[in-house]
């Protein structure tokens, strides 16, 4: 285990910044590239644990992936050139990793057995394990096939309709891979839009899928053509260094190319609802995905309340944003967000026990939490826990801001399950 002292009270944040490319987008572009034909190209790549474990069960799977510099280069065959793999296939912490696979694999012609961290093994998986056993899937898992380690042998499906219970971009995912491969029509239906990566990334590799409301639909066998991908950074990551800056008297704050897909910019919204100070310049769209720089300064905020529509376009934020809720005047209430139960920790466990430990006034509810806010009082350092989740460990970093004491994050290792840098970068603005 390895824990990180960080210090930064009222320290400003400024500067010009870059935080690595988007998470979700990288899964699903190395995904996309080693099962399309010819050349991808991806610049960006996140080279953060999650991604380089999907990376790595590609090449299990025979693709050719190579390190070009900065870029990945894939040299894809198709989705038939994906062969049987050696050996288990392990996801390491990645949820997203796991249940985009679980769909991919389940038509391919082959055996394949995945696994994960400890973490991944307590995540729910009959989530896409049911929709696919629907799709005549031969898929097995632990616990009545609801947990990993996970077996899929993998045959030819058919369409489905399919309602999801939840707003689960991995879930949607899951049934289009699935879908791509499959005679005939499938269709997804979530009850609030979750993150559109997949269907704005197939149609960039040439293939289709349409969308209206909350519907999706794919009509497959589809062939997919390699193309030059290029990931923004990631909102989530950039996210922490919004917080920083908002809650640290002083603070300027520039975070060029940052993806700011509609369905993810939840945490923009309800920082203007709270009064902060944070724009969008230089606005454009690369790969059918919107890309900006984010403006950020020092800001008086309010508290809010955060439910419904919004919880799916920010569900990786609410630890960032309960801290900020710390610092704003007033009352936030989260709710409908259940899902943070499932995370790589229950994230409202962590995120309500690890601020209380620092002095502040949030208390858990059934589906969310409530934080009365305590602008001007400092909050306490000391020993915090991370439990392994890397979103907690940044939220607990980026506490350090309003402590007077250091804050010591225990399992800080973890942060480079998405942010790899994100203690240099920290160190650079302050
Ligand atoms: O599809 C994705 O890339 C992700 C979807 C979300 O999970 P759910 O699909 O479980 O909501 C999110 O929390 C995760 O960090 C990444
Ligand atoms: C929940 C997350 O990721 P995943 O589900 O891919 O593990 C996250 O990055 O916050």
């Amino acid at each position: 285990m390895t824990s990180t002292i960080f210090h930064g009270y009222n320290k400003k944040i400024q500067g010009k910044i870059k935080v690595p490319g988007d998470k979700s987008i990288s899964h699903r572009a190395v995904l996309l590239g080693s099962i399309a034909e010819g050349k991808t190209k991806i610049d960006g790549f996140l080279m953060g644990d999650d991604c380089l474990h999907t990376m790595q069960i590609m090449r299990q799977l025979g693709v050719r992936i190579e390190k070009d510099g900065e870029s990945l280069i894939i040299e894809g065959n198709g989705i038939d050139g994906l062969s049987e793999p050696a050996d288990v296939l392990d996801v390491g912490n990645s949820g997203t990793a796991m249940r985009l696979l679980i769909g991919l694999l389940s038509a391919r012609p082959f055996y394949s057995v995945l696994v994960g961290d400890a973490s991944i093994h307590q995540r729910p998986m009959d989530r896409v394990v049911l929709p696919l056993k629907e799709m005549g899937a031969n898929i097995t898992g632990r616990a009545d096939n609801r947990l990993a380690p996970i077996t899929v042998n993998g045959r030819k499906l058919h369409g489905i309709e399919y309602d999801s219970p939840v707003s689960s971009a991995q879930v949607k995912s899951a049934i289009l891979l699935a879908g791509l491969q499959t005679e005939g029509t499938t269709i997804v239906r979530e009850p609030e839009l979750s993150r559109d990566h997949t269907e704005r990334m197939i149609r960039a590799f040439g293939g289709s899928v349409t969308t209206e409301g909350m519907v999706h639909t794919i009509v497959g066998p589809q062939k997919l053509t390699g193309t030059h991908i290029k990931v923004p950074g990631d909102i989530s990551s950039a996210a922490f260094f919004i917080a920083a800056a908002l809650i640290t008297p002083g603070s300027h704050l520039i975070i060029e190319n940052v993806g700011v897909n509609p369905t993810r910019t939840g945490i923009l919204d309800i920082l203007q609802a709270m009064g902060a100070d944070v724009a969008l310049e230089n606005e454009r769209l690369v790969n059918d995905e919107p890309v900006s720089d984010i403006v950020v300064r020092h800001s008086s905020l309010k508290g809010a309340e955060i439910g419904g529509e919004v919880i799916p376009r920010l569900i990786d934020e609410i630890p960032i944003l309960a801290l900020i809720a710390t610092q704003a005047e007033g009352q936030t209430v989260i709710r409908d967000a259940s899902e943070l139960k499932v995370k790589e920790t229950n994230r409202i466990v962590t995120v309500v026990s690890q601020l209380r430990k620092m002095g502040a006034d949030i208390e858990e509810t059934d589906d969310g939490m409530i934080i009365n806010g305590q602008p001007g009082k400092p909050l306490k350092g000391g020993n915090v826990n991370s439990f392994g989740d890397h979103r907690i460990g940044m939220m607990l970093a980026i506490a350090s801001q309003a402590a007077k004491e250091p804050v010591k994050v225990d399992h800080a290792e973890s942060i480079a399950v998405s942010f790899p840098g994100f203690e240099t970068l920290l160190e650079s603005v302050r």
